[in-house]
């Protein structure tokens, strides 16, 4: 990165895959910068900034041989007075200027870039959260966040420092150049002979070095993910007392990185001492041939002082054009996996919370019509073979079978997070999409398995179900899911903090949290994934009681692992391998010796 620190972004350590700077690439970066549109006249002013800082740094050394001249005796050209003290005023007065307009160029571009990179992140974090599920299915949380994170830091700080810094340094180079031919043609030729000689050096170089650098940071990522794996399951690692073997696994990993490192600085240093000779050869040669110029009088001291110091800008843009190149480039990287997210197509869900008002009531009529499923990403594979069921509003239905048999995919088509192939899901006896997605998910809440609390208070986490709830709804919700009372245990109430900083809930009181939840959110259809862990008795009995009291009068479908608690069903659905092989009331079923519930029965002990 060329210059850190200037704004919001802070990715030490993150490396990015770079992209070829074509046409095609450019076009695409080119859609990210309708996000620049609306700070259009900053950014501009901005820019008039950056010219006038350029050029006014050009002036100096064109200040200082008048200078040099004028203090030999020489008298000045162009029009520059002829006295010592005038000129330094003119020096001083224009390093104000500059001053000046750098504070501002930066102050803009920081804003600017700032502004328009909230923007962009508020529309990539939206586009995530309303893409559908299939799309978080085959990717990994971490690549998302580095996205958001990452990825977007790295083209802030293209936009706010390096597109900045390539533009000066071009100005720098073409207007140094200008000057240095006008200065002396003879020595701008002298050096220019050396450049190739460099620049073939320099592609050798750059194109090996960068080879291992590849390797090394692949590998960097390889031992990166050692640690992430291990830390993430510790408690498997501290279980099997496997640290040594981490620690081991670790160790190999990071000598191959430090192997390939030093492979590299072989080529780094090679090209580092190269540079080194060509560089301060070539000063010495400049002042060696500028000084034979100067003995023969086709030079002034001022002109070779000025020579020199145009040659040091002109040889400070070409060295740090790489680095910006590479900064380009990788910002392209880092704008294609951008684009490629804003360009996914999402589900029909406004930003707006006005929009999310329900238009189209469901009374709790549930149809399933021969639906047909796979997931997108398993296509080969058929979940639901041909489901057919109905529950009549009020009615409780419980779904039962074997792991695997499809029973959660049932909740997710009904919840619109994936739609089915063939056949038809009805509520109220019309199709799933005569439907708003908004109205059926606003209608239909689910109570999982496995409920995961936001970081944040009891009050805000119960409230997810209604956001507009009053302190007097929440509490009223949490006593009838039989929460009130380990609420008001915490020190701090319905104040609580919870989640990943907070205070740690057991899986029954989460539960009856989410309960809470979804007796506020008040829905036509209510769907229980039963909890497979099961609960002490006294705290399954609360969480049972809060269950029967949030499942009267809705649709209820009951994703069950124990049997137990559902032989007051309407209605047993009993899935294998994605077809409904038997179905009934509890005693109905038992009645089929050889049904599948029989023998899930059975194998329970319970019933
Ligand atoms: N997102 C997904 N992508 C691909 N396949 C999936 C996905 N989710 C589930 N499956 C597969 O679909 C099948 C049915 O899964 P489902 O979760 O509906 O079963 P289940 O009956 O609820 O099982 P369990 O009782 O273990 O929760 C399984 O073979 C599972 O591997």
């Amino acid at each position: 990165m060329a210059r850190n620190g200037l704004n919001s972004s802070s990715t030490p350590g993150q490396e990015f895959t770079k992209s070829k700077i074509n046409k095609e690439n450019l076009q695409k970066i080119s859609e990210l910068l309708k996000y620049l549109k609306p700070y259009r006249t900053k950014f501009a002013l901005g820019m008039v900034f950056l010219l006038l800082s350029s050029l006014t740094g050009l002036a100096f050394p064109a200040l200082i041989k008048v200078m040099v001249d004028v203090a030999q005796g020489i008298k000045a050209d162009y029009g520059m007075p002829n006295s010592v003290n005038t000129i330094g005023y003119i020096a001083f007065a224009i390093l104000f200027v500059q001053a000046f307009v750098s504070f501002f160029r930066i102050r803009l571009f920081v804003e600017v870039a700032e502004k328009a990179l909230a923007d962009i992140r508020r529309d990539t974090y939206f586009k995530m959260i309303t893409l559908p599920m299939n799309f978080f299915a085959n990717r990994r949380v971490g690549e998302l966040n580095s996205r958001i994170s990452a990825d977007l830091s790295q083209i802030q700080d293209t936009l706010t420092t390096t597109l900045a810094e390539m533009i000066r340094q071009i100005i720098l180079l073409i207007g140094g150049i200008s000057i240095l031919i006008v200065v002396s043609g003879k020595l701008t030729l002298f050096n220019l002979s050396i450049l190739p000689v460099i620049v073939v050096a320099g592609v050798f170089f750059g194109k090996a070095i960068r080879k291992i650098s590849r390797q090394a940071q692949d590998k960097l990522a390889e031992s990166n993910t050692i640690v992430e794996e291990t830390l993430q399951g510790i408690s498997n690692v501290k279980a099997f007392v496997n640290e040594p073997y981490e620690a081991k696994r670790y160790d190999k990993s990071l000598r191959e990185v430090v192997k390939i490192a030093v492979r590299g600085s072989n080529y780094r240093g090679g090209f580092a001492s190269f540079i080194i000779f060509c560089l301060f050869g070539a000063i010495m040669g400049v002042i060696w041939y500028g000084s034979i110029l100067v003995q023969q009088g086709g030079l002034s001291v001022g002109d070779l002082l000025a020579y020199m110091l145009y040659s040091v800008f002109v040889g400070a843009a070409m060295g740090s054009f790489p680095e910006l190149y590479a900064n380009v480039q990788k910002a392209l990287g880092a704008s294609e996996r951008v684009l490629e997210i804003l360009k996914e197509e999402n589900e029909p869900i406004s930003i707006h919370q006005t929009d999310h008002k329900i238009k189209d009531v469901i009374y709790g009529d549930l149809n399933f019509n021969n639906v047909h499923f796979s997931y997108p990403s398993r296509k080969d594979i058929i979940v639901l073979d041909g489901v057919s069921f109905t529950a009549k509003a009020g009615e409780k239905i419980a779904v039962v079978g074997p792991s695997g048999a499809g029973k959660s995919t049932i909740a997710s088509l009904i919840l619109g997070f994936y739609h089915a192939q063939n056949g038809e899901i009805l509520f109220d006896g019309k199709p799933f999409s005569s439907f708003a997605l908004t109205d059926i998910r606003n209608q239909v809440a689910i109570v999982p398995q496995d409920v995961i609390l936001f970081g944040g208070t009891i009050k805000e986490n119960i409230a997810y179900g209604k956001l507009t709830a009053t302190d007097e709804e929440i509490a009223d919700a949490a006593k009838k899911a039989n929460a009130h009372l380990f609420i008001t245990g915490f020190p701090e109430g319905y104040e609580t903090v919870v989640g990943e900083r907070g205070v740690k809930l057991s899986g029954g009181q989460r539960q009856r949290i989410a309960i809470a939840r979804a007796l506020l959110k008040n829905p036509a259809i209510l769907i229980l994934d039963e909890a497979t862990s099961s609960l002490d008795s006294e705290s399954e009995r609360l969480v049972q009681e809060a269950l029967e009291i949030l499942m009267k009068g809705r649709t209820s479908i009951i994703i069950a692992h124990r049997l137990s608690t559902i032989r007051e069903a309407d209605q047993i659905i009993v899935l294998d391998k994605g077809q409904i092989v038997e179905s009934g009331n509890h005693q109905q079923l038992l009645q089929n010796q050889d049904g599948l519930y029989k023998h899930l029965s059975a194998l329970q002990f319970e019933v």
